[in-house]
């Protein structure tokens, strides 16, 4: 077993990780994933000039003069409201009322907005003036026709979303969200709402994973908690191939006599790309079905690391101590699963804040310090948790930041400036 620092370990994750295919989703389906194609709009927007205002369309120079002690009076030919097709002109001394989004009629060149106004029908007292112009939206002053509106590349959210549907796109190529099935390995677990027995405790790495999954954008599915048989442990990681991206378990991978999933893959691996029952499932391919690697990282939380590709999809088995499970997560997979996508391979969000206590840190070991961050006086500050065991969830859930301590780092006093990961809220 290699030991590797964790940005070896990360690149060589990000040069495996394939990139998901594009295909052709309706415009809602779409959200979180990632436009795979340019897209233009056909017609300008707004496709033409129209009012900005509920008010009157005039010829400005008509109420140039209007006061409050000498309005203008108008006659008013009709209404135009928002949709109406075909609109008639206007002419110097005639007003038409107007809603918000109905064309402007030809011929005027301002909106009055009701408020400067009487508010009348048949006739409309205007109170003040306004130039040319006034309150009127024109054709193309958001976007031309033919101007590219979205890139490749580009996370479509709620904002993106509404670009596309503002320029008539019903569907859009894109590489969608990663699927990832997470699953858990340990005769020790129970579903959480289950009695435990003597030595047993309730699962939650694959609640956590699983939600994690979907904070990083991806769609999470959870499977069902899988004992310490590596026959079962190896089905179940082949049935759900044709349904992940990528797969993801926890536990089993350090040095235990019984450490499934190490086992499993180890045997697979070591067989030169088939697993234990290859040969009478017909699981391996030309080229095997894969490969899985087991390294130990230099970091803490997480040493224990694995990481592979079987038939093309990603597997990262992570190790079984919570809060290990979790910032392996955060540190290896969530970039990964960007990458998939064709976004950057972000880490989490950084800060640079200052320390509030004095740290020790392991030479050698990139570490994860759990903390809160507190801002004030134009700046962050970071005081690290009092818990900070690998199995301890009650200091990473009170968290929100990852304080990032260097390889270098040994004694890091109160004061001193560190990175900090600030934590999905
Ligand atoms: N002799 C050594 N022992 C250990 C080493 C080592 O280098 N030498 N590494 C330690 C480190 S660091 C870690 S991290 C763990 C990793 O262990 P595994 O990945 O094999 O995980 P397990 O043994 O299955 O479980 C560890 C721990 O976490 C609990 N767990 C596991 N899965 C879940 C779950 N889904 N939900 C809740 N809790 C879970 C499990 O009960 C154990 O307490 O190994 C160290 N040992
Ligand atoms: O590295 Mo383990 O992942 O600290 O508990």
């Amino acid at each position: 077993m290699s030991m590797r620092t964790v940005d070896e370990h990360l690149a060589g994750i990000l040069r495996a990780v394939p990139l998901l295919p594009p295909l052709e989703l309706a415009l809602l389906e779409a959200e979180g994933a990632v436009l795979a194609e340019p897209v233009e709009a056909p017609v300008p927007l707004p496709p033409f000039d129209n009012s900005a205002m509920d008010g009157y369309a005039v010829v400005a120079a008509d109420v140039a003069a209007a006061g409050e002690t000498e309005p203008v009076v108008l006659p008013v030919i009709g209404d135009i409201a928002a949709g109406d097709p075909a609109v008639s002109a206007i002419r110097p001394g005639l007003a038409a009322r107007i809603m918000t989004g109905a064309p402007m009629p030809a011929g005027a060149d301002a909106v009055i907005p009701v408020e400067w106004t009487d508010g009348g029908t048949a006739s409309v007292r205007i109170t003040r003036p306004a130039p040319p112009g006034h309150y009127i939206r024109r054709a193309g002053e958001d976007v031309l026709a033919g101007q590219v509106v979205a890139e490749p590349g580009l996370r479509l959210r709620a904002a993106q979303l509404g670009m596309l549907a503002a320029v008539g796109r019903a569907r859009v190529m894109v590489r969608p969200r990663p699927r990832v099935v997470v699953l858990s390995t340990g005769t020790e677990l129970r579903e959480p709402g289950a009695p435990l027995a003597p030595g047993q405790i309730w699962e939650s790495n694959s609640f956590m994973l699983t939600a994690a999954v979907i904070e990083a954008g991806a769609v999470g599915y959870r499977q069902a908690t899988v004992g310490d048989e590596p026959e079962k442990v190896w089905e179940t990681v082949q049935d759900q191939l044709g349904r992940a991206d990528a797969i993801i378990t926890s536990g089993g991978v350090s040095m235990g006599a019984r450490d499934v999933v190490k086992e499993v893959f180890s045997a697979f691996g070591a067989a030169g790309g088939r697993g234990p029952d290859a040969g009478a499932g017909g699981a391996a391919g030309a080229a095997g079905p894969g490969w899985v690697e087991f390294s130990k990282v230099a970091m803490r939380p997480g040493k224990p690391q694995g990481f592979g590709l079987l038939h093309g999809t990603p597997i990262f088995t992570l190790p079984g101590n919570p809060v290990s499970a979790y910032v392996s997560f955060q540190v290896f997979v969530r970039p990964a699963l960007r990458a998939m996508q064709g976004l950057p391979p972000d880490p989490l969000p950084t800060v640079g804040a200052v320390l509030t206590e004095d740290l020790k840190s392991p030479a050698g070991l990139r570490h994860f310090v759990r903390g809160r961050l507190s801002s004030g006086r134009g700046f962050f500050s970071v005081t690290p948790a009092e818990r900070q065991g690998s199995h301890q969830l009650g200091s990473l859930s009170s968290a929100d930041a990852l304080i990032v301590l260097r390889e270098d780092d040994e004694a890091i006093p109160a004061g001193s400036h560190v990175d900090v990961l600030r934590l999905p809220s």
